[in-house]
């Protein structure tokens, strides 16, 4: 284990370092901050939920120039969910030395942002697309960038932001340093990282699986028409304290958020048609609480970094296995625990097995639930509140009347009612799904072909809008 005070790290920012409870490295900043401090290019690639955005955000942050007015970095990062998140972890780790950050993402008021901009930040963090729009206005300039990073670089090349991508960088000098980081580094994207960088190293950190071995990882193996019931079932026997529904299209997350709801499920759906106002305030109600289940497209796949989420659906198997590894990484982060549900209907087998493949773990095989098995569930929790307020709360105030009701019924049926009027029977109020068309059968990852509807944001042919 390494710890940050042998990374030779500033006072300003050890300090802001420990205010935000980091005591040890994680491997892949082991690993990639002394690289970074010596102004190398990286390619960085480590599991889900391990620390990437430090491991690039703190040689980032140790480069700064308080003094200086100008841009010095610049992150591209594909969602604006996620460049919004990355900005507040840059900002934390800046806090102490006073660096300005500041995010620029499309569907935000571009006045508001201009503004911003001219109040001089140190570091942008945005999404290709608003960022081009600004080079082009001319409201944000770049010749003094030292550090540019490509977070989930992977998947900006599958949403085809690549031109854009090329585009930024020629406006960023070329006595630059590159930073790439993701869980996955498909082949492909190493190749063209060679044209965007300068001889770099490569760091991955080693481990036998590309997911992280504290998700458990199940599949089971369901009828389309059946998925919903299962669903419903297995939420209430787990009884998530957070949890994130993936389905395949836009319409399907609707329709899925639509039914929890009408079963009594706290949920909201996420994906990329949706306001950008609606986006952040469903995603900040999940990480509240305010809402237990978030329904998601891959929109929500990468890099989110949202403590709670104790569990993830794959309610259609996700289309490539790359969406798998990032998907089910939205839970067991930084050393916590997860559960990772995947539903197979019969003729998506060859999928399930493709990505078992390329994640290097089988996932074990789970028998779909029966509606006794969701009720005894419903019961358990039933009964885990019933001992929660006699072990912590003051009761005596009731106590007359229990020894009343005592004297008449006896105590186990006194206490049988009291659950049962505490369980939540489970709910099948029918409700109607558009039924989705099982992934067609390939061997060959067939990349930006998400079937999630054409993209709205300057459509480029191989854009996916999720
Ligand atoms: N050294 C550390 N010690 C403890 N917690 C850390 C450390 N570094 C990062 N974390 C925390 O771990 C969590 C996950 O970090 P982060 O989001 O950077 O992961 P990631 O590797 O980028 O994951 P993903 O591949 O999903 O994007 C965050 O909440 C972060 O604050
Ligand atoms: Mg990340």
């Amino acid at each position: 284990m390494t710890t940050f005070q042998e990374l030779g790290l500033s006072n300003e920012l050890m300090k802001a370092i420990s205010r935000m409870g980091f005591e040890e490295t994680t491997p892949i900043q082991a690993k990639t901050i002394p690289l970074s401090l010596q102004n190398k290019d990286v390619i960085g690639q480590a599991q889900t939920g391990t620390g990437k955005t430090a491991a690039f955000g703190i040689p980032l942050i140790e480069k700064v120039d308080v003094k200086n007015e100008a841009v010095q970095g610049l992150v591209v990062a594909p969602t604006r969910e996620l460049a919004i998140q990355v900005s507040e972890e840059l900002y934390k780790i800046g806090a102490v030395k006073r660096v300005r950050v500041l995010p620029i993402y499309g569907g935000q008021d571009i006045e508001r942002q201009i503004r911003a901009l001219k109040k001089h930040p140190h570091i942008i963090v945005g999404t290709p697309g608003r960022i081009i729009d600004h080079i082009n206005r001319k409201t944000l300039r770049l010749e003094q960038v030292h550090t540019v990073v490509l977070d989930e670089a992977d998947e900006m090349l599958n949403m085809g932001f690549i031109d854009d991508i090329e585009a930024i960088l020629s406006n960023v000098p070329k006595q630059r340093q590159t930073l790439l980081f993701s869980a996955t580094m498909p082949e492909p994207i190493r190749r063209i990282a060679e044209r965007f960088m300068n001889n770099p190293h490569l760091v991955k950190v080693k481990a036998k699986e590309m997911t992280v071995p504290n998700i458990q990882q199940y599949y089971l193996e369901v009828q389309e028409k059946k998925k919903f019931d299962i669903l419903t079932r297995l939420l209430d026997i787990q009884a998530p304290e957070l949890a994130i529904v993936f389905g395949r299209t836009k319409r399907r997350v609707d329709e899925l958020a639509e039914a929890l709801n009408l079963r009594g499920y706290a949920a909201e759906g996420i994906h990329g048609d949706l306001s950008q106002a609606k986006r952040l305030s469903v995603l900040r109600k999940f990480k509240e609480g305010a809402i237990e289940i978030l329904v998601a497209t891959d929109v929500a796949a990468r890099g989110l970094d949202i403590s709670g989420v104790t569990h993830v659906y794959n309610f259609d198997i996700p289309q490539d296995p790359e969406s798998y590894v990032h998907r089910i990484g939205r839970t067991g982060r930084a050393g916590k625990t997860g559960v990772a549900m995947t539903f197979v209907t019969p003729r998506e087998i060859g999928q399930l097995h493709n990505i078992e493949r390329t994640t290097k773990r089988k996932m074990e095989r789970m028998k779909p639930p029966t509606l006794d098995e969701a009720l005894e569930g419903q019961q358990r929790i039933a009964v885990e509140k019933l001992v929660n307020v006699v072990e912590n709360e003051n009761l005596s105030f009731y106590k007359r009347a229990a020894e009343e009701l005592l004297e008449e019924h006896d105590s186990v049926s006194l206490v049988a009612a009291c659950i049962k009027m505490l369980t939540k029977e489970p709910d099948t109020t029918p409700v109607q799904l558009t039924e989705e068309p099982p992934l067609p059968v390939k061997r060959e990852k067939k990349r930006g072909s998400r079937a999630d509807g054409p993209s709205r944001e300057r459509g480029k042919k191989r854009r996916v809008a999720r």
